[in-house]
């Protein structure tokens, strides 16, 4: 659906004071009250503003564009802009004569619908009170972003897609799309996602959302304005960032250093808490983190397989070997169940010690895997 009043906004207001504007960035409303945006649980929202960036030029025949899709704590800015612009999270894969080549390719990348850097999230004003939503925002599935982005790509006046590409929450996403819009793209490429939630990665999010609303600053989720619940977010962060990494690497890294009378590991999980909840929304996170537990493609279809055989699009799926939250079987056995399905489908496995962040570590592997796509894609 085009909305035929969407218009880019001069600003968007959120009350999560860790909003990072970007010159770069873009606005669009993509639901109002006319036309509100339904939820797959049930919920609604009246109001609906995506923030996002875009790299290079649409083509005339609009056959050049690249969706690429950001993980739970990433935002709509995967590379800088001009050599002066701050570095993005996939700064070496997105630019030009990069894998995804901003000088052939129109790539687009949007904030997620549940956000804090942009889009409507639960920091968002909720419209009938002016207020924040908190806990008053409707929960959230991946299939709801997806929708979003749809309705930017409308907006945007962009009909088909080269490719959509994510690592991790981003790679959902792209399945998700690959289900829900099959038409919509020539290819999908997923890395360190699988095709539902497992148990474990459930009872981790778990563990983070308790951290979080155990919290006494958390007060329901009605904090903005006041200090928030950066410890509990930190902790959550550090359980988090433990799922992200592998025992090889945190070997490594930390063995069993020590500093300041603490194990190295231990000051390293501190920062990277400390540092999430500057720059994150801790109700973002609850949302999030409850439409990763809510992510299974069995949802909007009758069986695994059924989803899988309304995908039209090749799909390259990409494991890596030292992922302890989404381990490489996860992907392997995804793809078994396209090709039973008829998806003209491919795995990889990133030979990487780094773990699941290895999707935003190891990019002197990632580049071949790109580009051959690429190039079955335009084959
Ligand atoms: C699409 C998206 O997913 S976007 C979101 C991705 N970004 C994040 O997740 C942000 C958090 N960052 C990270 O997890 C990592 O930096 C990655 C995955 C991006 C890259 O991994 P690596 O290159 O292996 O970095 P590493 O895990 O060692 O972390 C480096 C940081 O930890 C700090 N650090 C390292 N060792 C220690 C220690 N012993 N004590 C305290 N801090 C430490 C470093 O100073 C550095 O800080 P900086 O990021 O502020 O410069
Ligand atoms: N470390 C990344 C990937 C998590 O899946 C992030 O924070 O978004």
């Amino acid at each position: 659906m085009l909305l035929k009043d969407s218009c880019v906004l001069e600003i968007t207001i959120t009350h999560f004071s860790g909003f990072k504007w970007r010159s770069y960035l873009k606005l669009a409303r993509v639901a109002n009250k006319e036309h509100p945006l339904h939820l797959s649980l049930g919920g609604r929202l009246d109001e609906v503003v995506v923030a996002y960036e875009t790299y290079g030029h649409l083509s005339e025949g609009g056959d050049n564009v690249i969706l690429l899709n950001h993980a739970l704590t990433g935002d709509s800015h995967p590379s800088a802009h001009t050599q002066h612009d701050e570095k993005g999270w996939w700064e070496p894969l997105v630019g030009p004569g990069r894998p995804l080549d901003t000088e052939k390719f129109f790539i687009i990348c949007a904030n997620v619908l549940g956000g804090c850097q942009g889009t409507t999230g639960p920091a968002s004003p909720n419209p009938d009170t002016g207020l924040p939503y908190g806990m008053n925002f409707p929960e959230i599935t991946l299939l709801d972003t997806v929708h979003v982005q749809k309705r930017l790509l409308d907006v945007l006046g962009v009909h088909h897609v080269k490719l959509i590409i994510g690592g991790s929450m981003g790679g959902m996403q792209s399945l998700e799309w690959s289900v829900a819009y099959p038409d919509f793209m020539d290819g999908v490429m997923v890395i360190a996602a699988p095709g539902y939630a497992s148990s474990q990665s459930i009872a981790y999010n778990k563990v983070g959302r308790q951290a979080i609303i155990l919290d006494p600053e958390w007060r329901e989720g009605n904090y903005y304005g006041g200090i928030g619940p950066e410890k509990g977010l930190a902790i959550a962060r550090a359980v988090g960032m433990i799922t992200y990494q592998s025992e090889m690497s945190m070997e490594g890294k930390f063995g069993r250093k020590r500093r300041n009378g603490c194990f190295e590991i231990e000051n390293y999980l501190d920062y990277q808490g400390n540092s999430l909840a500057r720059r994150f929304d801790a109700n973002s996170y609850l949302y999030l983190l409850r439409a990763l537990d809510y992510y299974n493609l069995l949802k909007s279809c009758n069986s695994y397989e059924d989803a899988l055989s309304k995908i039209r699009a090749k799909v390259m799926v990409v494991g890596v070997s030292s992922d302890i939250l989404y381990p490489p079987y996860q992907q392997e056995e995804l793809v078994e169940a396209m090709c039973d399905s008829g998806v003209d489908a491919q795995y990889a496995l990133l030979e990487s010690p780094h773990g699941h962040d290895g999707f935003l570590i190891d990019f002197h592997l990632l580049r071949p895997m790109i580009r051959n796509f690429m190039n079955h894609l335009i084959k």
